[in-house]
């Protein structure tokens, strides 16, 4: 139980994080509470607490989040649960997404947005209780093609493969779906941005990453933080956040439109385009911009550097060419005709929009060496949550914002604790051993790329395992000295790793270079306090 300062943290937050009524509400909308000005919620703020749930295997690691698979324990329903350090969000100014995320979520009612079912909190961190998505996100359906062909192929193949690879500059690992199958999730995508846009909002993150897909193949969108409402929207929203002002950069760098790049305001077109983005994706594996650095994939954009391979139908080209049309208002879906002319494209024909929530979806492609048993995994989580719950070390926050040896001790705890428990990774560490980051990573080689698990333990350790085979690869030389060890970031899904002997180069396709940067980092700080 919280005391003394841990209270006072909890209470500046809870009025920080209050939301009050915009004059825009209209009757759909939740009714004002009586009394406190506050919201009357759908999903309702309720006073459970994390022990009051099985922790599952986590979901996925967003910038701001984690999202692990949680059991009540006394209703058995499952859910996806946000978790959300308080002070990472004061400190990296998040609260106005969170706030967003939460208010707009509990309004949705779509087959393909991801229901909120209720909120709780406590000193250090704040809950949301998701619709859960087990099929994963779309992003790993187009990769886990690749990673199939790949562990498919025998030695010689790979060398035949290698020898297309030199002669035609094709990926060996790059996976891409077929058309039909990408024409279903395509089909699934416009379905819920037309929900999206009727009501006024622009998602502004659509990517395969905030793409999931449900244990039956459909897919449902997620990740609302950065939200644009329209002025007319009738979803109630923050004050002031109507304004439509020119866009600060917000989403992913791969998806970005040219418009935002130019600081251009807000508009369905910017959703539209990222549609094409990952239409194209589908179909190649990669996103029709991907350059070395965010600079680079920037002026790809500006320019419209775009090259649609040879093999896309001609459908699939002439709908990824209109939908990547520099001017926002020309691309399909936001013309005055609404998303008439989108859902009628020579692309779609043959998708029955009336039932596409009912059809059967393509099969999913599941992880190699998934688990099985999603709850066996729930009871070494809760044995480690026994001896180390999961807020238990945090310190409250500091004045000058500045991390304490204490501090970062702590919050590489809370990271290990919530980490630590895939058991699939349990045998690569020595009793009490926790991880503080975990990442399927490309090891780039002169010749050939390697899927690889790098593991950082709170030992710590830097270990590489081989995910395919199981086994370890070679652990990276850990030391304290930043110049004996340290990181080289080169963009935000690049890094090398540099030690006297060896600088190993990965790429990390889920863009958490920085995060490990900042891990290692911290991690040799607090060795040395
Ligand atoms: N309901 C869900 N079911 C299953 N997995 C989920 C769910 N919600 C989120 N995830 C997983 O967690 C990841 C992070 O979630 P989310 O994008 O909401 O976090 P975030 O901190 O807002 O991230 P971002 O950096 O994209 O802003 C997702 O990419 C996805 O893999």
């Amino acid at each position: 139980m919280a005391v003394g300062g841990d209270d006072d943290m909890e209470r500046d937050f809870a009025a920080r994080l209050r939301l009050a009524p915009s004059p825009a509400s209209s009757a759909t909308s939740p009714t004002a509470a009586a009394g406190g000005g506050g919201i009357a919620f759908r999903a309702p703020q309720e006073q459970f607490t994390v022990g009051d749930f099985e922790l599952g295997k986590i979901y996925g690691v967003g910038s701001y989040s984690k999202v692990v698979r949680a059991k009540k324990k006394d209703t058995g329903n499952v859910y996806a649960l946000k978790i959300m350090d308080k002070k990472f969000i004061t400190k990296e100014n998040k609260i106005s997404y969170v706030k967003m995320e939460r208010i707009v979520l509990d309004q949705l009612d779509h087959p393909g947005v991801i229901r909120l079912f209720f909120t709780f909190q406590d000193t250090y961190s704040l809950y949301m209780a998701l619709e859960s998505c087990d099929g994963g996100e779309l992003f790993d359906q187009i990769v886990r093609v690749g990673v199939m062909l790949l562990t498919m192929s025998t030695m010689w193949i790979d060398f035949i493969f290698y020898i297309c690879f030199l002669c035609t500059g094709f990926c060996l690992q790059k996976g891409r779906l077929s058309e039909d199958e990408a024409r279903f999730y395509a089909a699934e995508i416009v379905d819920i941005l037309e929900y999206l846009h009727s009501l006024g909002l622009i998602h502004r993150d659509v990517k395969p990453e905030n793409l999931l897909l449900t244990s039956d193949g459909h897919i449902k969108i997620a990740d609302f933080g950065s939200v644009k409402p329209t002025k007319d929207t009738p979803i109630k929203v923050l004050p002031n956040s109507t304004n439509e002002k020119a866009c600060t950069f917000v989403g992913t760098a791969a998806y970005v439109p040219p418009e935002v790049l130019n600081s251009a305001p807000p508009t369905f077109g910017n959703d539209l385009w990222a549609l094409g983005c990952t239409l194209y994706q589908m179909l190649s594996g990669s996103s029709p911009f991907k350059d070395a650095s965010e600079w680079l994939i920037f002026q790809r954009i500006i320019a419209r550097d775009l090259k649609i391979p040879e093999y896309f139908s001609d459908d699939a080209r002439d709908l990824i060419d209109k939908l990547l049309d520099v001017d926002p208002s020309k691309r399909p879906g936001a013309g005055p005709d609404g998303y008439v002319s989108l859902k009628k494209h020579p692309f779609f024909r043959g998708i029955d929009w009336k039932s596409i929530r009912n059809a059967r979806a393509p099969k999913l492609a599941v992880e190699a060496n998934a688990n099985e048993d999603e709850d066996s995994q729930d009871s070494s989580w809760l044995s480690h949550m026994g001896s180390a719950p999961v807020n238990q070390h945090v310190s409250p926050v500091g004045n000058n914002g500045a991390s304490s040896s204490s501090e970062v001790r702590s919050h590489i705890s809370r990271l290990a604790s919530i980490d630590s428990f895939d058991s699939r990774w349990q045998d690569f560490l020595e009793p009490g051993e926790s991880v503080v980051l975990i990442s399927k990573l490309k090891k780039i080689n002169k010749l050939t790329n390697k899927k690889v698990q790098l593991i950082l333990t709170d030992k710590p350790q830097l270990i590489c395992v081989d995910p395919g085979k199981m086994v370890t690869k070679g652990n990276i030389m850990w030391s304290d000295d930043p110049s004996e060890l340290n990181v080289q970031v080169s963009n935000s899904s690049h890094f090398r790793i540099c030690t006297p002997k060896k600088v190993s180069s990965f790429e990390d396709a889920k863009q958490r270079a920085w995060q490990w940067k900042k891990a290692i980092e911290d991690l040799q700080r607090c060795q040395t306090n």
